[in-house]
Order: structure tokens, then sequence, then C-alpha cells
């Protein structure tokens, strides 16, 4: 385990009940800058998040990766004692993250109300398919089906097939983003206020008035409503109800993935006015470039399928890497797709320590050398280290339920449901 320098959020302490992708990457990025974030996991089987792609051992890379810098402490929530020990916890805490189906953690007597009347500071950030209001607030839902809800999944595929899902959780990814920045600002607020009444009493202005609402309540359906730009504002005004268009960019163009001689595949961004004139004599093709029909995007999309061809025509002749070197010589926004083999070995990746070397335990076995994503964002020229990776269940229970929180032997084997 590397130790950075002082980190952003050092000093800030965070519950998480966090089960999969969404909560438990609002912790990850909360703990990537140094906050200390304490997962609470279900005894005996944690996570569910362990089992996901697992290929060896017990505890999968995706789980190692979306934990990492955290610490574990199994603990049954429905428990009367489990119950207590996270009111401890929250009154010692910061922030308090969850993405149970709305209605559970009050099922528990671990709403909201519950954990302010427990510690009136605390920051409750709390996810879920739909928020915690409206009417289908008590909804089950996982990132796919909120994803389709928003209206991402329409703009997903080829227009004349069935949308498709992208290949990752973008719908949790997003929406535990979201949390972070809600959290944080939250925290920033916290922090404002405090400096606000501190100055008060030195002089004779009134106190703030009204105490801020700290549940921050985000949505994956509302978290991928706000990526779709205009959507809305252009059916509003113009009528437009949009749907897909493959690896095309709506609207703009031209702007799309190519083959190339070698098998493999470019994308190429030839989105400015100016960008389609340098990008039209690279290729080739000075007759498009003078093209006066062909000055604004409007109408290159109306021409979309004649210009696709003309660059598919010239990159067919190319290997990927020749099509590229001309490209970039152009100043034309051009990039290979890119796999993880490819990832590994590209500089830019390397250079910024954006692929970090750990050894990491599969349950079973250790392996070495494993290669994990850095921390992003990067503050200053490369990522911050990774501390540690997602840890084994309940590796920090003793430190936190006996030292921290003084419970004894026989407490702690009732919370875990161990014998
Ligand atoms: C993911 C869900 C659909 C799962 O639904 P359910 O299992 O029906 O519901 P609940 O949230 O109410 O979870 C209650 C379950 O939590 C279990 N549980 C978990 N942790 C604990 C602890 N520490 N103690 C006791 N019980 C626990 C408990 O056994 C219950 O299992 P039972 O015994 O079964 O009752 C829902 O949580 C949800 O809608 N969450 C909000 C949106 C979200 O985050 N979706 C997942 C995105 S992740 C994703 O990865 C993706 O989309 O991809």
């Amino acid at each position: 385990m590397t130790t950075p320098g002082p980190l952003p959020l050092d000093g800030v302490q965070v519950i998480e009940l966090g089960n999969y992708i969404a909560a438990p990457t609002t912790g990850r990025l909360l703990a990537d800058f140094g906050a200390e974030v304490i997962k609470i996991e279900r005894p005996h089987t944690g996570d569910e998040l362990r089992n996901w792609r697992l290929k060896k051992g017990n505890v999968s890379m995706l789980y190692r990766t979306i934990n990492r810098n955290k610490k574990s402490v199994e603990l049954d929530l429905r428990s009367e004692l489990g119950r207590r020990a996270i009111l401890d916890l929250v009154a010692e805490s910061d922030v308090l993250v969850e993405n149970f189906r709305p209605g559970t953690l009050e099922k528990w007597g671990l709403g909201p109300d519950v954990l302010s009347e427990a510690n009136p500071d605390i920051i409750v950030t709390r996810i879920s398919a739909f928020g915690q209001t409206g009417p289908l607030s008590r909804r089950p839902g996982f990132a796919a089906v909120a994803e389709a809800f928003s209206g991402f999944r329409n703009l997903v595929g080829d227009p004349d097939r069935a949308p498709v899902r992208v290949g990752v959780s973008i719908g949790d990814s997003i929406a535990g983003l979201y949390a972070a920045f809600g959290t944080v600002m939250s925290l920033f607020q916290r922090l404002a206020l405090r400096d606000a009444a501190n100055a008060t009493e030195s002089d004779s202005t009134p106190p703030t008035p009204q105490k801020p609402t700290r549940h921050v309540d985000v949505a994956l359906h509302e978290a991928m409503f706000s990526m779709l730009e205009s959507l809305i504002p252009d059916y509003g005004a113009y009528g437009d109800e949009r749907i897909r268009s493959g690896g095309r960019m709506e609207g703009i163009a031209p702007s799309n993935a190519y083959l190339c001689g070698d098998g493999g595949s470019i994308v190429v961004a030839g989105n400015g006015d100016g960008i389609f004139k340098r990008y039209m004599e690279a290729i080739g093709r000075p007759d498009l470039a003078a093209d006066q029909s062909l000055q604004t995007n409007a109408a290159r999309w109306d021409r979309r399928d004649e210009l696709d061809s003309a660059i598919e025509e010239w990159s067919l002749q190319r290997s990927t890497d020749e099509a590229l070197g001309i490209l970039e010589s152009a100043g034309v926004p051009a990039g290979p797709i890119y796999s993880a083999s490819d990832i590994v070995n590209e500089p830019q990746f390397i250079e910024r320590d954006m692929i970090q070397y750990l050894e990491v335990s599969t349950g079973v076995e250790t392996l070495q050398d494993v290669g994990f994503p850095g921390i992003v964002p990067v503050i200053g020229d490369k990522s911050l280290p990774i501390r540690a990776l997602g840890p084994d269940l309940g590796a920090d229970t003793d430190e936190i339920l006996a030292q921290r929180l003084g419970m004894s032997a026989d407490e702690i084997r009732t919370v875990t449901k161990r014998a």
C-alpha cells in the first residue's frame, strides 16, 4: 500500500450502505480522494458484486476495483444491535451513502430522519432507480431499466435495429458521480455555514435563519436523463423525436467509425466547419472541401451517407496506423478503437499512471502485477496511487465495531451472524 501526501477529503468520514455499482461508486470516489469510507456488508455474502464476472476464487476484480480504498465491516442491518451500531457510527461521521430500494432503510428504522436525529449534521446521500419521491419511487431497478426509462437507451444503436445497452453500467456510474458531487456540495455548504456561524459570533450579523436540507436524492433515470443534452428542447422547439443514429453523431457530420484495410477501425470526428475542409483535403477529396453546399453541419448531415462512403473508400485503402497518421498530420480529431490489451500498452495511459499494477487476492490465490485503473480526475500531473484494493469481507469489522464503537465479542458475533 502506498501512502500519498495529503488528500482533498482527508478527515471526511463516510458510511457506505452500498451494493452493486451505484452507491459503491460514490464511496469509491470519496475514498479515492482521502475520505475514510466504511462499507457495511451483509453478513456471510457481502456485496453481491463480489461474485460479478468472477472467473477465479471468490472475490471478483470488479469488487476489488469499485471498492478500493475502503474498509469492510460485516453487519446485519436488520438486527437491533446492527441498527444501533449504524447510529453510533453516524454520530461520528459526515456522510452516509446508500442505494437500497426506497423504503428499505425506513423499514429497518434507519430512515433519514432517524439518521439526522443521531447526527444533525450528517449528509444522507441516497441513490435509487427513480428517486425517493414520485409515483414510481418504490420500484426496484437496475441501471438498464433506468437507462431505458430516461430516454438514453433509445439513442444507442442503429436506427433500424432494437436499441442496445452500452457495454458498462453507465447509469450506475453517472448516478454515483452525481451522488459524489451532491455530497461534496453539501460538505462544502456545511463548512461555509460553520464559518459564517463562527464569524457571526464575533459580530452583530444575524445568524443564517434556515438550516439547508442535507439529503441528496439521486435517481438513476434522472442521472441519465441529464446526459441527453437538448433532447427535450429539440422536441419542444422543432418537434424532433430523436432516435439512435448508430456510430454517427445526430445532426453533426461527418462523425463516425470507419473500417480500414487491415481490418481495424478508426473513429473520426470531423465535427467542425474548418476541420471538415482539412479532413476532405486529407482524404484526397478537395472537391468536397470546396463544395459550397457542404459548409454547415446541417447540410453535411443531409448528405451523411455520401460523405461516409467517400471516407470509408479512403480508409479501406490504408492500414489503421497509416490512416490515423494522415489525419493527425492534417489536424483532424481521430483515434483508434482500443481494447484492454491496447490500453495497457498505450503510453498516454502509462505516463499518467492510469494503469497501476498491484498484487491482488482472488480470495483463494494471490495474483501478481494485475493492472487496475487509476484515479480520475488527475490532481497534479498523474493519477494518485491506489492505496488499497477492495477489502476482504469484514476485514475491518473488529477495528470498527470493537475498537471504535466498543462492542463486545458477543455483540459482534450477533451482528456479523458468526457462530
Ligand atoms: C438493487 C435493487 C433492485 C435490489 O432490490 P432488493 O434486493 O429487492 O431490495 P432492497 O434494496 O430493499 O435490499 C434489501 C436486501 O438487501 C439485503 N442486504 C444488503 N445488505 C444488508 C445488510 N448489511 N444487512 C442486512 N441485509 C442486507 C437484504 O438481505 C435484502 O435482501 P432480501 O433478503 O432479498 O430482502 C434495489 O436495491 C434498488 O432498486 N436499488 C436502487 C437502485 C440501484 O442502486 N440499483 C442497482 C444498481 S447497480 C447495477 O449494478 C446495475 O444496474 O448494473
